[in-house]
């Protein structure tokens, strides 16, 4: 099957959060099954071209139209992680892709709704006829409509579209100048039942847009698949979904073993598996001492978040104020894009950063992030909402035990060790359901005690935890048995 992936992010190369992790690791389990799978992103001027082999350029004249004229742009190729990559390089006056950054300017549907249309634009005129488009979040949201809108009609009917939410939150929520400045009809696509966004009826919404024309809708977890469904956090996507109900899904995501596990990560100063789980213990020791905190005997908790409101910060922060009370270690690594909470992590890290117990470190880092899954004993996950959430599963693999809130995917896959209703080499963790102190209390006081009492039965939850099978061996069956599902 040929499968055209279209995204904003791609692990290592562009990675913001999860999503990039998704398309990398789905990609290339694609793409070992025998699929032909190319990637489109943007040519982002801040993308790691350390970790792209061979870039060259191979269209120089692809115009992307854009209101009434058109936009030059040159298409880059190369591979990342063996995953085949056209890079989209944009020459226009507003440096769509030159900002620095993936995400977080005012135009962002402006650069977004362009990026669909180059893509687009790249297939037809390269004479691609994918059997399937994998879109992705609201950034991609408009390449259904333009397949069904313009390109079907020049000759790519045979394509189907498969469209994944990752995140609802952030909807793509624009005016109709996107429409406009893609020769799309703005009039009749502005319908209820099209793109007019539920809440605002002169707004855009480019992921009910994606969810509307796309002949298949997944998102990553089927706990979220219900909760966008039929609670608020659909956040006014709740009628679209139900109406669309034929065509939705939940699909748990995997994890990149290649890139995720204790056995083979050469960030570790030894590599260890549920056999040789004492070697664990010096994944502890490095991160300490990385981390300049004290080699005492103290279970060590830590957060490897992006720090957004949807991460839960404010029990975050009560959680390493308990954690500490509570004779533990604790070690954050969070990025945050609003200056308010970044300011306020960084006055916790001012007033922490003397004791020999706390370490607090702002900003992403990938080396250091899997060294905290391998030396840490638990990982707090107080998410607000989670669609699927990748840390409890990673942290799992590494031995790590995670203390999670009961939503999205993270109810999918963390099962408390006293309240669960499984069986007993399925419990890996521990969950928790009020979003307050006290949840939060009542879970990771649970599992500190354990540690602290019953050392032997600690040790039994982190194994089962790193035998579960989290592999993307399972999604990608499911993601192809959609594509055949909507290709027939
Ligand atoms: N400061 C930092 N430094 C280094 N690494 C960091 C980091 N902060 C986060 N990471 C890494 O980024 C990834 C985050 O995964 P999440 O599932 O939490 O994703 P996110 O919420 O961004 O994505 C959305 O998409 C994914 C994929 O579908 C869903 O799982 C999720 O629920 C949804 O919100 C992990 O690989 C983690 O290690």
């Amino acid at each position: 099957m040929f499968i055209v992936m279209a995204s904003p992010e791609c692990a290592p190369v562009a990675k913001a959060g999860g999503l990039g992790d998704f398309v990398h690791g789905l990609c290339r389990e694609l793409a070992s099954r025998g699929n032909a799978v190319e990637l489109v992103l943007p040519k982002y001027d801040s993308l790691r071209f350390d970790r792209i082999e061979d870039l060259h350029k191979v269209h120089g004249d692809l115009w992307v139209p854009f209101y009434d004229r058109a936009i030059h742009c040159d298409v880059e190729y190369g591979e990342v992680d063996g995953i085949k990559c056209f890079f989209i390089d944009a020459h226009s006056e507003h440096g769509f892709f030159n900002r620095g950054k993936i995400y977080g300017d005012a135009d962002d549907p402006d650069r977004f709704a362009f990026f669909s249309r180059a893509v687009m634009e790249l297939l037809y005129k390269s004479g691609k006829h994918p059997d399937i488009i994998h879109c992705n979040d609201w950034h991609t949201g408009l390449m259904p409509v333009l397949l069904y809108e313009i390109y079907a009609g020049l000759g790519m009917d045979r394509t189907r579209v498969c469209y994944s939410l990752h995140n609802v939150g952030h909807q793509g929520w624009t005016g109709p100048h996107v429409l406009h400045m893609n020769g799309l009809d703005a009039d009749r696509l502005m319908a209820p039942e099209r793109l007019r966004d539920p809440g605002n009826p002169g707004a855009v919404n480019l992921m009910k847009g994606g969810i509307v024309f796309s002949n298949f809708v997944t998102t990553v977890s089927p706990r979220y698949a219900w909760e966008i469904q039929h609670t608020e956090q659909g956040m006014g996507l709740q009628d679209v979904l139900q109406v669309h109900d034929h065509k939705f899904g939940g699909v748990l995501n995997g994890i990149d073993y290649d890139t995720w596990s204790p056995q083979r990560d050469t960030h570790l100063p030894v590599r260890y598996g549920p056999e040789t789980l004492p070697e664990k213990a010096k994944s502890k020791t490095a991160l300490r001492a990385r981390t300049g905190l004290a080699d005492d005997f103290k279970p060590l908790v830590a957060v490897v978040t992006r720090l957004d409101r949807q991460k839960g910060v404010e029990l975050i922060r009560h959680g390493i104020y308990y954690a500490l009370e509570q004779g533990c270690q604790f070690v954050l690594l969070g990025s945050a894009s609003s200056p308010e909470v970044n300011a306020d992590f960084q006055r916790i890290k001012d007033e922490t950063d003397a004791s020999p117990d706390c370490h607090l470190e702002l900003g992403y880092d990938e080396d250091l992030a899997h060294l905290i899954y391998a030396g840490a004993d638990m990982i707090l996950i107080p998410s607000v909402y989670e669609p699927c959430g990748l840390t409890q599963m990673i942290a799992m693999q590494y031995g790590c035990v995670p203390i999670a809130r009961r939503v999205g995917g993270l109810a999918d896959t963390v099962f408390d060790a006293n309240y669960s209703d499984r069986p007993f080499e399925e419990r890996n963790g521990y969950v928790f359901d009020d979003f307050t102190y006290a949840g939060l209390e009542s879970a990771l006081g649970r599992a500190i005690g354990l540690w602290k009492r019953y050392p032997e039965y600690f040790r039994q939850l982190r194994v089962n935890g790193m035998r579960q099978d989290h592999s993307w061996n399972g999604p990608a069956q499911h993601y192809l048995d959609i594509y055949n599902h909507i290709r027939t």
